[in-house]
């Protein structure tokens, strides 16, 4: 379970104090998916931001299961989220010259220098359920978009997390590509028991939303 109380935070933009999370409260349980809606510039990716500790908030709290994020240290939040929390990004964000196996292994394999040959394999079994066998050993320029995003996927989900943040995963995809990212995603969600929470200005993911949160 993740629950903010008071949450908020404020941007300084030409000399004016906006405020982008204004008291936002609200409890995120396992195997639900929560779909956030807005207009561009609603705070979307924000509140994403917040919720996986990339930055901190300005007013208010975040508790993940019993413990007090904000009253973390950045290291201890850093561990947390490694952790606990996987991230999909709308332009994927792989490395370039990195192959298919390296971009999913990469982080892991750096922190973790003595399990290396379970995490190569737990990362063979995640990209054939992705569909991305075939694929492993090219690199990012030679893999279609939502090739690229089930890369992305397979390196957030790596290590089983509990909460699966996802910002506009599908909107640089075509149909059918983002139907089958919409699928794989309900799936971790519903089928494992996980939190999901998507920033998604399309309607692709309203279907499996359990809720719908409009900013
Ligand atoms: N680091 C920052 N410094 C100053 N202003 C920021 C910063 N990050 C975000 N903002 C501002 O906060 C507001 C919310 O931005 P955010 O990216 O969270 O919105 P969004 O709903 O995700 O938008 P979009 O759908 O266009 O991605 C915007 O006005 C943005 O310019």
């Amino acid at each position: 379970m993740i629950k903010v109380e008071h949450l908020s935070k404020q941007f300084v933009k030409k000399k004016r104090r906006i405020n982008v999370i204004n008291d936002f409260n609200y409890e995120f349980q396992s195997g639900k998916l929560y779909l956030i809606k807005g207009e561009s510039g609603k705070g979307k990716t924000t509140l994403l931001t917040l919720l996986a500790f990339l930055q901190k908030e300005d007013g208010g709290k975040i508790i993940f299961n019993d413990i007090i994020v904000s009253n973390l240290k950045q290291e201890e939040k850093c561990n947390l989220r490694r952790k606990e929390i996987g991230i999909v990004f709308q332009d994927y964000n792989l490395f370039d010259n990195l192959t298919v196996m390296d971009n999913v292994v990469i982080v892991d394999v750096l922190k973790n220098k003595i399990n290396k040959e379970e995490i190569y394999n737990k990362a063979k079994d995640i990209i054939g359920i992705l569909g991305l066998e075939d694929r492993i050993n090219h690199y990012p320029y030679e893999l279609s978009g939502g090739e690229q995003q089930r890369v992305g996927i397979a390196r957030a989900i790596l290590k089983n997390p509990s909460i699966l943040i996802c910002d506009e995963p599908v909107s640089n995809l075509d149909k059918d590509n983002a139907v089958n990212i919409v699928e794989f995603i309900d799936g971790y969600c519903h089928n494992k028991n996980k939190i999901v929470i998507v920033a998604s200005h399309d309607d692709y993911f309203d279907d499996c939303a359990d809720y719908v949160i409009n900013l």
